[in-house]
């Protein structure tokens, strides 16, 4: 039977009920207002998943506390614009990190998606085994649009998703998809129509991953996940200094000054 140990309330942003009789752990995230990542919140969810690793988890459900808004808005633009040099490095190898655990956790993984998941917001999706999204909200990645070129690691996330002519496409005109859409090119693999039932379906996902044997089943994850991985680790220094340099640089700074114009316009603030 499994038990939990770790304290889970010791966490800021998120909050973790942990079923002690089936061993999930359903993790929704609350960083209001968008659940927007910042280094603080990256930070948080690393430690989290080694938490959940050592209470051998069974299994994990990602999900948003803003229900019907927003699953994440991505990366926090505020925290982006301007940061010092320091910061930009330790923001870029946090989601680095990060994005790198979550995609080969020993317990497999499940994103209910019952908001908006633009661009950055697309990241723990993609990362996980199994995506349910409900109607209504928009999912992609949308980072050309704004010129940021993707990492390497989070393009072969997407092609590894929903298959590299499909990938090309959506990455290179940036496209937003409808939760219709996403259906229909894999970007998600069920639609539910309130977040109670995505629920239900992702429990029975990671129910059926139980009939497998757990360390067979890692073997063949990362086996079958060697392509994302290899992108994780090649160079890593120099990609991650690739990507400091990009936020840094002019083009990206004025884009980014743009967009929280523009949201600031929106919300006639
Ligand atoms: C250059 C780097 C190189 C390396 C790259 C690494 C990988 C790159 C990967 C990802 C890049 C990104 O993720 S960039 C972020 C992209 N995100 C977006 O474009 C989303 C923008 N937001 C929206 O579209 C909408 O806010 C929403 C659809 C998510 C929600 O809409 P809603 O109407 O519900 O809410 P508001 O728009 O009114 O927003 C409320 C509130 O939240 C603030 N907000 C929104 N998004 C962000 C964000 N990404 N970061 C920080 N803050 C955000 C918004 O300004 C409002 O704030 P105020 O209440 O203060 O006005």
């Amino acid at each position: 039977m499994p038990y939990v140990c770790a304290d889970y309330s010791k966490y800021k942003f998120v909050n973790v009920c942990w079923n002690s009789e089936n061993g999930i752990a359903t993790v929704t995230l609350k960083r209001p207002p968008v659940n927007s990542l910042t280094a603080e919140f990256l930070r948080e969810l690393s430690s989290l998943l080694l938490d959940l690793e050592k209470d051998e988890t069974q299994g994990l459900i990602f999900t948003s506390e803003f229900d019907e808004k927003v699953f994440s808005a991505g990366l926090d633009f505020k925290e982006l614009y301007r940061p010092s040099i320091d910061h930009a490095k330790e923001f870029m190898s946090l989601l680095h990190s990060f994005s790198f655990r979550l995609s080969c956790t020993a317990y497999p993984t499940v994103a209910v998606i019952n908001g908006h998941a633009p661009a950055g917001g697309c990241i723990i999706p993609l990362c996980c085994e199994y995506r349910i999204g409900l109607n209504n909200f928009n999912i992609g990645l949308n980072e050309l649009k704004f010129g940021i070129l993707l990492p390497d690691w989070l393009s072969s996330l997407m092609i590894h998703t929903i298959g590299s002519r499909n990938a090309e496409q959506a990455i290179l005109s940036g496209t937003l998809f409808s939760s219709e859409h996403a259906l229909r090119i894999g970007l998600v693999d069920e639609i539910a129509p309130t977040k109670e039932v995505a629920l239900e379906k992702a429990t029975a996902f990671l129910n059926k991953a139980k009939i497998v044997n757990r360390s067979l089943r890692l073997d063949a994850k990362l086996h079958l996940r060697r392509p994302i991985l290899q992108e994780f680790q090649k160079d890593i220094e120099n990609e991650l200094a690739k990507n400091v340099s990009l936020l840094m640089s002019d083009k990206v700074q004025q884009s980014l000054d743009a967009h929280i114009k523009i949201l600031k316009e929106k919300r006639g603030n």
